[in-house]
């Protein structure tokens, strides 16, 4: 029976909702996935770190409060960071790296993430800038060092994207996709037209921990860039950077035209896009649309997120699901790490 050890990196809604299902399904990954997992240290910049090479409680991390320096409670803790020592040192086969996800250059988790793989551990991750901004670089140092670098829930949360795109729809010929690719905008535009204030219903997608650390990111499209350029990159074998895709959200759409759109039969939708033109050149957008509601991204409401990727030898193939939430994206780190078993496991 495999055990892994796991050292996780940042532990804010996703790492905890990972810790929670490692307290609640550990013995039932052993029957169903033929491992288990063992956390083995833990870092966050708000609440300290700790190692324990023998294992650590998980239940007893859930229940940790979220006070400044709240590691230092536990026997071994400490109420600083200790980062370095957490991924290089607790002992860890694989790091869950889930802290904020910065868009302008990926730092610091694109330091996290390679001084993992370059210790030869593998990462799983759901943070979008060291894949959007660095992808290239850290899969090459990934190859170098024969360990996994997987990152499932950067786009879409726990609903499969990157790797049903890239393994089941391979040989499809993707020329493009469209999707709904942030929960919490969709979220605010869901709640406005119940009639909710756009602020309201932000504080309300950052208290469900859809939102990233600065909603600006989800309602400015700068997150929907991010999942762009990666499943552009991915699936186009585009090279775009983040500033190759013109970027809008939804900051400007009021309660007025979201009204009007009802009466209209129609829907405000952030779109993410991307297609390949005839001379191989890939364009690339984020903006809002006005959809007729016959559009089949027009009723995906709430959190809720779709991609259509446009084949040559199905047409279009829709997948849509969880663009947000802690346990939905912590599944995808679990999806990540079935991955690994499955290409390196013993
Ligand atoms: N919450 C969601 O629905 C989804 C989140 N993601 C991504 O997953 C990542 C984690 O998301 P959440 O857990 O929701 O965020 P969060 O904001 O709840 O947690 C992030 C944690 O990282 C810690 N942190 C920040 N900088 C650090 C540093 N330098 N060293 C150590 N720890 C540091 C913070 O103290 C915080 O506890 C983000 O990159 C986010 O974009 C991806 C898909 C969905
Ligand atoms: N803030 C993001 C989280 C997932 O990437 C979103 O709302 O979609």
């Amino acid at each position: 029976m495999t055990e892994y050890k796991i050292a996780l990196v940042g532990f804010g809604g996703v790492n905890r909702g990972f810790a929670q299902l490692v307290a609640d399904r550990n013995a039932e990954w052993k029957e169903t996935l033929g491992f288990t997992i063992k956390i083995v240290g833990v870092t966050d910049l708000f609440l300290g770190s700790i190692v324990a090479k023998d294992g650590l409680d998980a239940k007893q991390l859930v229940a940790l409060p979220v006070e400044k320096g709240a590691f230092a409670q536990l026997p071994g803790g400490n109420a600083e960071a200790f980062n370095e020592t957490v991924i290089k040192h607790s002992g860890a086969d694989i790091i869950a790296e889930a802290t904020f996800t910065n868009p302008v250059d990926g730092e610091p988790a694109t330091t996290f993430c390679r001084w993992a793989l370059e210790s030869g551990i593998h990462v799983v991750t759901t943070n979008k800038g060291p894949i959007a901004l660095h992808g290239a670089e850290l899969k090459a140092l990934a190859r170098r060092n024969q360990v996994a670098f997987e990152y499932e829930g950067a786009v879409m949360s726990g609903t499969p994207v990157i790797r049903l795109a890239k393994q089941a729809l391979a040989g499809a010929n993707v020329q493009g996709f469209e999707g709904i690719l942030n929960g919490t905008s969709n979220y605010v535009l869901t709640r406005m037209k119940d009639g909710l204030a756009f602020n309201d219903a932000v504080v309300q997608a950052q208290q469900l921990g859809y939102a990233e650390a600065d909603p600006t990111a989800d309602v400015e499209g700068f997150d929907v860039r991010l999942k762009v350029v990666i499943l552009a990159n991915e699936l186009l074998n585009a090279r775009l950077n983040v500033s190759d895709v013109a970027c809008s959200g939804i900051s400007n759409i009021s309660a007025q035209d979201i009204a009007q759109a009802s009466a209209n039969g129609a829907s405000w939708k952030l779109i993410g896009s991307a297609d390949r033109a005839a001379d191989g050149s890939v364009r690339a957008s984020v903006e809002a649309r006005l959809l007729s509601n016959s559009h089949p991204l027009a009723g995906i409401s709430g959190a809720t997120n779709a991609v259509s990727f446009k084949t040559e030898l199905l047409g279009a193939v829709t997948v849509s699901g969880p663009g947000a939430g802690r346990i939905e994206t912590a599944f995808a780190l679990l999806s990540d790490i079935v991955a690994i078993h499955t290409a390196h496991g013993k």
